[in-house]
């Protein structure tokens, strides 16, 4: 079926419909040998092919947020591999999210971007969504920067604020559906992982003087991130529950690629970029959008780019990385 216009349809303020065809997209739970996700082999040929392509070995992953695609637009030397074009690999099929793998450098730092990351609301598993990570850990990848759209909870927070994420909370794990799940490969990491340093300690600190320094600091918040299954935007309920038990900041990513990322130990900073007042009260008229989610990042990404590309060489400092 042609894709239809969400303006045509409820006469709401939606975005223009999608530009690719629906991808055929892979909804097991498991791929069939009642396992949690590709072998460790099979990603290893995932990881081999990339290699291939590349003489660049990061030491840094990034991945870009809904509408956040121009952070990989500072890397020199870039050298874009289209999912499509990845063994094993899934597609992007929302709005805002390129679809391709750049590697280069940044700041004088070998790193990878995701230009594009995989939700669980196009139909992929969570295991599928961070599969990259795991990719990006058989390259040589030992840090992740994962960046997200997020809707701001905290009502001191504001539209375009950028929030360091502190913790998380796991809600779609209290469902039971955790990227983890099934039988577990100890070659990634062990069955039990822990989870309460998951958002590096130094990374943090490093983040907040840099905001300092790049006289950002209004705009630079430190909050708790949680990550529900989309696509919709929450209900006033639901927002107060979460608002109830401490979230800062809702999205719809994130969380079960740090899981993924500390199981098999790389450290992890990442960020939100506030793009939406959450509402929680049934006065108010706004309602949340992916055309302004997209509005925002753009908004925000010269910003952006300073601050990710500083922290890129400040991690890379603290950790001795080529
Ligand atoms: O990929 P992220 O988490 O940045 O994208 C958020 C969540 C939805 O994909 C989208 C909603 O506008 O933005
Ligand atoms: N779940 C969720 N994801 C978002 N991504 C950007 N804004 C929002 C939001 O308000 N809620």
């Amino acid at each position: 079926m042609a894709p239809t216009n969400a303006n045509t349809l409820n006469g709401s303020k939606g975005f223009s419909p999608a530009k690719k065809t629906l991808p055929e997209v892979d909804t097991e739970a498991t791929n069939g040998n009642g396992t949690n996700g590709y072998s460790y082999e099979t990603l290893q040929e995932t990881a081999n092919f990339l290699l291939s392509r590349t003489s660049i070995r990061p030491c840094i992953g990034v991945i870009c947020g809904s509408g956040m695609g121009s952070l990989a637009e500072n890397i020199d030397d870039p050298v874009c591999i289209p999912y499509e074009e990845i063994p094993n690999f899934p597609i992007s099929t929302v709005e805002g999210h390129h679809g391709r793998l750049v590697f280069g450098w940044l700041n004088g730092i070998p790193v990878v971007a995701m230009q594009g990351r995989f939700h669980y609301y196009e139909g992929y598993p969570l295991w599928k969504c961070c599969l990259p990570v795991r990719v990006m850990k058989l390259i040589g990848v030992k840090t992740l920067i994962a960046t997200n759209a997020a809707g701001g909870l905290n009502p001191n927070y504001k539209i375009g604020d950028i929030m360091i994420v502190k913790d998380h909370i796991n809600m779609m794990g209290f469902a039971g559906n955790n990227p983890l799940h099934g039988p577990n490969d100890e070659r990634f990491g062990p069955r039990f992982p822990p989870m309460n340093k998951a958002y590096n300690h130094k990374y943090r600190s490093i983040a907040k003087e840099l905001a300092k320094e790049l006289n950002i600091e209004n705009m630079v918040r430190e909050g708790v991130y949680t990550c529900l299954g989309g696509p919709n935007f929450e209900t006033v309920a639901e927002l107060n529950m979460l608002k109830m038990v401490g979230v800062d900041a809702v999205g719809m990513s994130t969380v079960h690629e740090v899981i993924i990322a500390r199981h098999c130990d790389m450290k992890v900073f990442a960020l939100s970029l506030i793009t939406n007042e959450c509402v929680t009260s049934y006065d108010k008229d706004d309602e949340a959008n992916h055309e302004e989610v997209l509005d925002v990042g753009r908004m925000r990404q010269d910003i952006l780019r300073k601050y990710v590309s500083k922290l890129v060489a400040k991690f890379a400092e603290i950790e001795n990385y080529p």
